[in-house]
């Protein structure tokens, strides 16, 4: 890829577009381009276009989505399903339409059936049915999979679809009713422990397995897939490891200094059981993570003890 290529980062406020900038900032690239949700609005189809036309956009980088934790994701479907939708379609089509040729969707994990065998093969894309909590966001996501898989078979462009992990990391969400799991747990426990170690509340069970890729790695696979032709349309990217939430909780009290209980609220779902991926598709292409979970959450533990009065809280 020519550093010189302008390239568009939708999304590039945000936890992951924020780590993308800044990692090809760093490698040199010199023509990235930005908008805030204010100064485009993806899902209006003919802003996208016009911007897309009149920046002479080379290269689109996807990582604009609504994205939240189960609880936003289970109450308000509507929003998961519909703004996801119109920002890929803009953005997948508005590419193709002006011959981009270059494009890389991020997606989710979630967009795999429920119960598919783990770890979770790229091959087992709609052999079942979805987890219900998230499963208006898998089918946006799943619908722009099959959009830039479509562009790939009949156009041969280079139109390819990340499959993350969960993800976390600095510039992360901390709104304990829109986050995900990983900066609730971090917030949650700083705040118990301030209080003077109070009790902290956490949802579900504990049991269920999850994954998390801290979210430079998960730049850095971006950077991999920008700066090489990927053979396929569909790449997983994780870790390959993963624990259950009760052990997550251990690990982020441990790393906060903690010392109060912890009470499971099961009024809270639980989602999906386990959802660890395979990644050896990427692994045999030459991509692997290299943060480990202690490291990652002593980073993001650290970034949110100097950014705590201005973190990042997601309404909907
Ligand atoms: N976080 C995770 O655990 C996780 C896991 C798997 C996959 N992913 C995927 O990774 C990508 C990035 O997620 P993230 O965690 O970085 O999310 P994020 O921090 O919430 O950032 C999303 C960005 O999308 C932009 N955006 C949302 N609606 C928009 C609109 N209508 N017009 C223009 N921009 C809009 C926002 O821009 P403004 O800030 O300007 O409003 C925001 O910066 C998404 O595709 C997500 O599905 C995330
Ligand atoms: C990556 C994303 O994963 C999301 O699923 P998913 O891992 O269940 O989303 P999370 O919100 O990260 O929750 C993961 C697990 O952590 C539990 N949990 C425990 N305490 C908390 C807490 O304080 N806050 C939160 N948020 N969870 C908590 C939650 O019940 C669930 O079993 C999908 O809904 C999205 O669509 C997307 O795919």
């Amino acid at each position: 890829m020519n550093k010189e290529s302008k390239i568009f980062i939708a999304g590039h406020r945000g936890m992951v577009g924020s780590a993308i900038w800044r990692s090809l900032s760093e490698k040199g690239y010199t023509n990235l381009i930005g908008r805030t949700s204010a100064e485009l609005d993806l899902r209006k189809q003919k802003a996208v276009s016009d911007f897309l036309e009149y920046e002479k956009i080379e290269v689109v980088i996807d990582a604009a989505a609504r994205v939240g934790g189960i609880l936003a994701n289970n109450t308000y479907p509507y929003q998961f399903i519909m703004e996801n939708m119109l920002i890929q379609n803009n953005l997948i089509n508005g590419a193709f339409e002006l011959g981009i040729k270059k494009f890389i969707f991020l997606g989710s994990s979630c967009i795999y059936p429920r119960l598919a065998s783990q770890p979770l093969k790229e091959a087992s894309l709609l052999t079942g049915e979805l987890e219900p909590t998230n499963e208006w966001y898998a089918v946006a996501k799943i619908s722009g999979v099959k959009a830039c898989e479509a562009i790939r078979k009949q156009y041969g462009l280079d139109y390819v679809s990340l499959m993350p992990t969960n993800l976390y990391g600095t510039h992360d969400n901390f709104d304990l009713e829109t986050s995900h799991v990983l900066p609730a747990m971090l917030r949650k426990f700083h705040e118990g422990k301030i209080n003077g170690h109070t009790p902290v509340k956490l949802w579900g069970s504990g049991t269920p397995m999850r994954e998390f890729l801290f979210v430079n790695d998960m730049a850095e696979s971006v950077v991999f897939a920008l700066e090489n032709t990927l053979p396929d349309h569909l790449y997983n990217i994780g870790t390959g490891v993963d624990l259950s939430i009760k052990e997550l909780a251990e690990t982020i009290q441990r790393t906060v200094g903690h010392k109060g209980e912890i009470i499971w609220d099961s009024s809270k779902p639980d989602g999906t059981p386990r959802k660890l991926m395979d990644v050896s598709k990427m692994h045999d292409l030459g991509w692997k993570h290299q943060v480990d979970l202690e490291e990652g959450v002593s980073k993001t533990y650290q970034w949110f003890l100097k950014n705590v009065d201005h973190i990042k809280k997601v309404k909907m």
